[in-house]
């Protein structure tokens, strides 16, 4: 017998927590208003009974979505210690949350695909046998709710009705995860209504693993030493246990939208990614849509929210992390954005490197171990260029200046509407989605991948895409700075085997060539640093000019260099007027060395290797013209200096 094939039992009562005292501010509508009581659908009852019945919470509230249940729960939360309100005279119905300290970040060591073959996992994910980890679960999340509240969370994924929207139902007994699911989905009855027409739907089951012995005082932040983040692609269910932190607890996001997605689109034929969406008008007047993917905290929210420096350029924002990419009826690529939120890098984001973040955060925003300042407003390292003299850190310490560690942590984060960012673009919910004209890929590396290289075409950027590699930041638990490869900047979001992954890529290509005008591909890297450790490229509203670029061999107004690599701006091409960037930087930017690049291609061969013969042979190929164009570049450098 297994977790969801338990006999049922009868239901716990229904009844809503009483509201405890009234919190300060304003209710700023977040999200859905509660559409009228929607029937429960019998199957996601029953899945509700059999969760109950083996986690035995005391209370079962079946989310509507509605402000005021968010005003319920956002009091509930600051009763409970887990959340601080700001002052609302500087920032109304806004809220800190300090995590448990050992609850920061992505546990990808613990992160699990649950495929019955471990092929079908591959080489780069945790596998473990769907019975086996039924049978790890199972005594986990037995009790597991003892003395708390389990929510019903019905979400959607995308507008409410699109034909790329998908549907879920997470329990959970974390009201901090019901708030956040409230902000990054639209949850509650309108999701239900659809699931209750005959919507399927994904069942997802998160508990902090931290249940209450009668009259047992609650911490302010539960959450459990043992955690599991277990994804079945095959039956498309859901587990999370023991952490309360966003990436690993709601669920909607990396567990869904990303892992059990990417199953669902290889089944189906679409693409889910780790890509932002950006609206980008040219100075003409003409719209162009952009996807990219970065690794997690290299880069996406930001060009999410560019403000380009040249003038007459304009980037709107469609979506900041995760795209759903499908060919339209029109047989062009389209994408949707499928949240309804932001979960943001808080550190580095300022006015003056991100100010439509900074004014997106008016309120209405809660706040995860950012710190704390004395006027009870928000604080982090980079919002502004000298710290307040003291401040309360991450951790609820006394901080000042002097302290030697930083007073945010590095992983700290915003979670917000969409549609309170200024730069929101009016086509964001659109349920057809936008036409994408170029995907990007980038990542995090201090030497080697140029400023911007542009693909020679799709199967050449499904190999840039491929090997991707990234100095590993503070989203996940691990050694910051490690480089290593990222593929897709899906390294730790794809359910099922990465080389299969590669090959659903090139098959996409295939078929977009027989339809449509197939995107152009580019890589870039805002990372690039001097010998003396510091950013060659000034980055931020600056990288307006690498898309103005593009834009331009969008329209054919501009030619590439060609390198072992790929394209590179023609001399001059690249607009850095203005820019105080010496020639030298500028070169340095775009130098690539025979040897590094070779270096690099054995690495990318020992990647490949891991794959065995399941790596698309195309995928050999592009790496042996890489190889030769290498080699043709060295033959070059020797005839020049002989
Ligand atoms: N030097 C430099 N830093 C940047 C640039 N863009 C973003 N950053 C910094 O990189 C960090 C992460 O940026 P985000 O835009 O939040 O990254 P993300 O990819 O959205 O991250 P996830 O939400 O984890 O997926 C922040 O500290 C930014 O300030 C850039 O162009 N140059
Ligand atoms: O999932 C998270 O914790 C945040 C995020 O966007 C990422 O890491 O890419
Ligand atoms: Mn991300």
């Amino acid at each position: 017998m297994t977790l969801l094939d338990r006999p049922r039992t009868t239901a716990a009562d229904r009844t809503p927590d009483a509201a405890p005292a009234a919190i300060q501010g304003v209710a700023t509508p977040a999200s859905a208003p509660a559409a009228d009581a929607v029937e429960h659908p019998s199957d996601v009852v029953a899945f509700v009974e059999r969760i109950a019945a083996l986690t035995t919470p005391d209370r079962i509230h079946w989310v509507d979505g509605s402000t005021r249940e968010r005003h319920q729960l956002l009091q509930r939360l600051v009763a409970a210690g887990t959340l601080t309100q700001l002052n609302p005279d500087i920032r109304p119905y806004s809220f800190l949350a300090r995590s448990d300290e050992r609850d920061v970040a992505r546990v990808e060591e613990r992160t699990f695909i649950c495929s019955e073959n471990e092929d079908d996992a591959g080489p780069t994910n945790n596998w473990m046998a769907p019975e086996q980890m039924r049978a790890e679960l199972e005594p986990l999340f037995a009790g597991s709710m003892r003395g708390r509240t389990l929510y019903v969370v019905p979400f959607a994924m995308g507008p409410i009705g699109s034909s790329m929207t998908r549907y879920g139902v997470q329990l959970t007994d974390s009201p901090y995860v019901v708030v956040s699911m409230g902000t990054m989905t639209r949850m509650g009855s309108a999701a239900l209504a659809q699931i209750a027409r005959g919507a399927s739907w994904v069942p997802a089951v998160h508990s902090v693993g931290a249940p209450l012995e009668h009259g047992q005082r609650d911490v302010a932040w539960p959450c459990n030493e043992t955690k599991y983040i277990a994804h079945f692609p095959e039956t498309r269910e859901i587990w999370s246990f023991g952490s309360a932190y966003g990436g690993n607890a709601i669920l909607a996001k990396k567990a869904f939208a990303l892992r059990i997605a990417s199953a669902m689109a290889r089944d189906e034929g679409w693409l889910a990614e780790h890509m932002l969406l950006i609206k980008v008008t040219s100075p003409a007047g003409k719209v162009y849509h952009m996807a990219a993917a970065f690794p997690s905290a290299c880069g996406k929210t930001n060009l999410a929210m560019l403000t380009p420096t040249t003038p007459g350029w304009t980037v709107e924002t469609i979506g900041d992390d995760i795209a759903w990419l499908h060919i339209g009826k029109d047989g062009r690529l389209r994408a949707i954005n499928p949240e309804a939120g932001f979960f943001g890098v808080a550190p580095g984001t300022g006015l003056s490197t991100n100010r439509t973040a900074v004014e997106t955060l008016w309120g209405n925003t809660i706040f995860t171990n950012v710190a704390l300042r004395e006027d009870g407003d928000v604080w982090w390292e980079g919002l502004t260029e000298t710290p307040p003299a003291r401040l309360t850190d991450w951790r609820g310490e006394e901080w000042t200046p002097a302290s030697g560690r930083p007073a945010a942590h590095p992983n700290s984060r915003f979670t917000v509407a969409a549609h309170q960012a200024p730069s929101i673009a009016d086509t964001w919910d659109d349920p057809e989605g936008v036409v994408i004209d170029a995907i990007i890929f980038g990542g995090r590396r201090r030497a080697l991948a140029p400023l911007v290289v542009e693909a020679r075409d799709w199967d050449h950027g499904v190999f840039m895409g491929a090997t991707i590699s990234s100095e590993q930041t503070a989203a996940a638990e691990g050694t910051v700075g490690a480089l290593r490869r990222d593929p897709f900047a899906m390294l730790p979001f794809a359910g099922y085997n990465m080389a299969d992954y590669f090959a659903h890529w090139l098959d996409f290509g295939k078929r977009l060539r027989r339809s449509a005008r197939v995107p152009r591909v580019f890589q870039v890297n805002w990372f690039r640093k001097s010998a003396d450790g510091k950013f060659l490229w000034p980055g931020f509203g600056e990288n307006g000019r690498v898309i103005e670029w593009m834009v331009a061999r969008l329209e054919s107004e501009a030619c590439v260099d060609e390198t072992p690599l790929g394209g590179v701006p023609r001399e001059g091409e690249l607009n850095v007027d203005g820019l105080t960037l010496s020639d030298a930087d500028l070169a340095e930017l775009f130098r690539m060395d025979a040897d590094e690049l070779e270096a690099e291609a054995d690495d990318v061969e020992r990647f490949f290797q891991t794959f065995g013969e399941k790596l698309p042979a195309e995928l050999r190929h592009q790496l042996s013209h890489l190889r030769s164009r290498i080699r043709a570049q060295r033959e070059t450098e020797q005839s020049a200096t002989a």
